[in-house]
């Protein structure tokens, strides 16, 4: 099924008349469970897509490294604005600056949250996203307690996601499961977990992990969530050979630090 007509790749957000795609503006409201902002959660029609620069508007450009300079931050977000990537991806003490170099284009900047190991406090996390949407984030890329789910805690783990949608509404929630660290149940039963209690879109790594992103399990959190929720593949995704096989496995969102070399046809050897 091809991405709906009034879905905004860039946002993944539904036009509204009348509210801005761009993550300014008034978004209307969630009420109880379900993500506050409509997002683009359908499969992509691969075939639409026929060069490097066409996955542009589906990329998270990512730059997570603990010493990303002020300087590097900058380059990311003006290869974001030249190259209209959907998003800039940083930690939350730098989507300010990133937020104020975006500002004007269609690039959303998104914090992530409880990164990247995902055992902090639920309130921390909390506090972290509604800190990172006052800087100026306008989608919110939190880590899953892990060691809950691997406890079998599943009111912890959705009371946790809970918190972080409650947080950041009415911006939407990404939530990452590590996936490399998980059991095919423990993928599963996370998928669901993330959709009960408002997820946006389950996203498979970090990137800072032992595993990136697979073709088999963008394929089984696509299956589990259905086209209600989005699933973004993330980690190792380094050309766009790479980045059409998540998007043929499901995937509607790709979250890369070689997203330059995917949109201008190269390979980053960049190590995992
Ligand atoms: O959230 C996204 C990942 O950190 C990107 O990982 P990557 O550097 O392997 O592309």
């Amino acid at each position: 099924m091809a991405e709906a007509d009034n879905i905004d790749p860039r946002s993944g957000k539904e036009e509204v008349p009348g509210t801005p795609s761009d993550g300014g503006g008034t978004f209307p409201r969630g009420e109880g469970p379900g993500p506050s902002v409509k997002v683009g959660t359908a499969r992509l029609a691969p075939g639409t897509l026929r060069s490097g620069a066409d996955l542009a508007p589906y990329i998270d450009h990512t730059l997570l490294k603990p010493e990303a300079s002020r300087e590097d931050l900058l380059k990311v977000a003006e290869e974001a604005r030249k190259h209209g990537f959907a998003t800039v991806c940083v930690n939350s003490a730098n989507v300010a600056l990133v937020a104020r170099v975006l500002e004007g284009s269609k690039t959303v900047p998104i914090a992530v949250v409880g990164f990247p190991l995902g055992a902090a406090l639920s309130s921390a996390k909390a506090f972290e996203a509604r800190e990172a949407i006052r800087c100026g984030a306008r989608e919110i890329d939190m880590v899953i307690n892990l060691g809950a789910l691997k406890s079998r805690d599943y009111a912890l783990v959705h009371q946790d996601i809970a918190h972080v949608v409650d947080a950041s509404r009415p911006y939407p929630v990404k939530v990452i499961l590590e996936t490399s660290q998980l059991t095919r149940e423990e993928k599963i039963i996370g998928c669901v977990l993330a959709k009960a209690a408002g997820a946006a879109f389950v996203k498979t790594s970090t990137g800072f992990s032992s595993g990136g992103a697979t073709v088999e399990d963008v394929a089984l959190m696509r299956e589990v969530v259905g086209d209600d929720v989005g699933v973004k593949a993330s980690g190792g995704v380094r050309s766009a050979e790479d980045a059409m096989k998540m998007i043929q496995a499901g995937a509607n969102r790709l979250g890369a630090s070689a997203s330059v070399a995917i949109v201008t046809g190269q390979t980053s050897t960049a190590k995992y």
